[in-house]
């Protein structure tokens, strides 16, 4: 797997195709809802609410929708204006909570300023977190209970487990601690069996820690902030980071937190943005979407 040993010069990372991934896994969800819905006659369902008018999320809250229909769920869609109070966002959750037809309930993060993201997450019911962001299922991931699990991070483990099998012993480093997407990655691949290494803003020498992982988790926000020397030869890369810029000729384009044509120079797999982790995403929303409505009507797992 890793060595220490120098990569020739033309080395060239595999490139780990989320894209491709993503969309298998999609197939098979559709296949699964179909099959559920011939044994329930129930159709998974999942809201998806978006605060405020920030462009970036529409498009994303669209896609969203979208891939829900092509797996045979319904999608429910609530956008509501920046000026929404926190009381009428609670109420409208309240309302989500007690329909049975609403199998998952997504509220797009950031929120505007003023609405309190930790109170609103916990106003879901934790079987219908299908973002796993409440403090029941991040609970229950960090004790080892089953529950439902964040889409990105689950998304980035089924990647790694797909590439690298078994994890056991793999010094793993994840940049970045947030509740979304740094601190639920660094308990699933505690739970792989990796010494897993956590930096943040206050790391001392967060490149130093880099260069020392067979995994290395990528999600910080900053853009192209993993230089190609940060990276253990032939190491596995996950670029989460997504940055939006424009080109000279002014197109919009994405761009993750790992320099990725160094990178690829070094690593021995990495994943691309976009084509990585991002549709991956999704496709876990999907799967976390099914498996809510299969423990709401089944009534199994507890
Ligand atoms: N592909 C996908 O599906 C998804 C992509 N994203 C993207 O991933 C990135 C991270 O998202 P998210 O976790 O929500 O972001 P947050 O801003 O919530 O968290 C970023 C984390 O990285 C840390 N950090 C910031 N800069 C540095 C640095 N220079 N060195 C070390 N640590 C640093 C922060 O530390 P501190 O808090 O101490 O400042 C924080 O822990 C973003 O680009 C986002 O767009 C997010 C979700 C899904
Ligand atoms: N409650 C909540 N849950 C989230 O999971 C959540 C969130 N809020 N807020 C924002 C971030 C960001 N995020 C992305 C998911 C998919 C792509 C995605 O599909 N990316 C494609 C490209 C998309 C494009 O071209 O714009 C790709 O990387 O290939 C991107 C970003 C989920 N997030
Ligand atoms: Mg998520």
């Amino acid at each position: 797997m890793s060595t220490s040993t120098p990569l020739p010069s033309e080395h060239q990372a595999t490139l780990i195709d989320g894209k491709a991934f993503a969309a298998s896994m999609r197939q098979q969800i559709r296949e699964d809802v179909l099959a559920f819905h011939e044994q329930h006659g129930v159709t998974p369902g999942l809201a998806v609410i978006l605060v405020g008018n920030d462009p970036a999320s529409e498009v994303y809250v669209k896609n969203k929708a979208i891939q829900t229909h092509h797996a045979g769920m319904r999608s429910f869609m609530h956008m509501l204006p920046e000026t929404t109070s926190e009381a009428e966002l609670l109420t409208l959750i309240e309302r989500l909570n007690k329909d049975p037809e609403i199998h998952g309930i997504l509220v797009q993060l950031p929120l505007p300023k003023g609405l309190d993201a930790r109170r609103v997450t916990n106003a879901i019911l934790p079987e219908k977190d299908v973002d796993g962001l409440g403090e029941v299922n991040a609970g229950r991931l960090a004790v080892d209970l089953p529950g439902i699990v964040p889409c990105t991070p689950l998304g980035c483990l089924f990647l790694l487990r797909d590439q690298l099998g078994d994890m056991k012993g793999l010094h793993a480093v994840v940049i970045g601690a947030s509740n979304l997407v740094g601190k639920p990655m660094a308990l699933l691949l505690l739970a792989e069996g990796c010494t897993v290494s956590i930096a943040h803003i206050h790391t001392r020498d967060t490149a130093a820690l880099a260069r020392e992982a067979d995994i290395l988790v990528v999600a910080t926000g900053c853009r192209e902030l993993v230089k190609g020397s940060w990276i253990k030869p032939g190491a596995t890369v996950i670029d989460v980071g997504i940055t939006r810029t424009q080109t000279e000729s002014g197109k919009s384009r994405l761009v993750g937190d790992v320099a990725f044509d160094e990178a690829a120079k070094v690593a021995g797999r990495i994943t691309p943005v976009p084509g990585g982790v991002g549709p991956m995403t999704i496709a876990c929303l999907l799967k976390n979407t099914l498996t809510a409505a299969q423990m709401q009507i089944e009534g199994k797992t507890e």
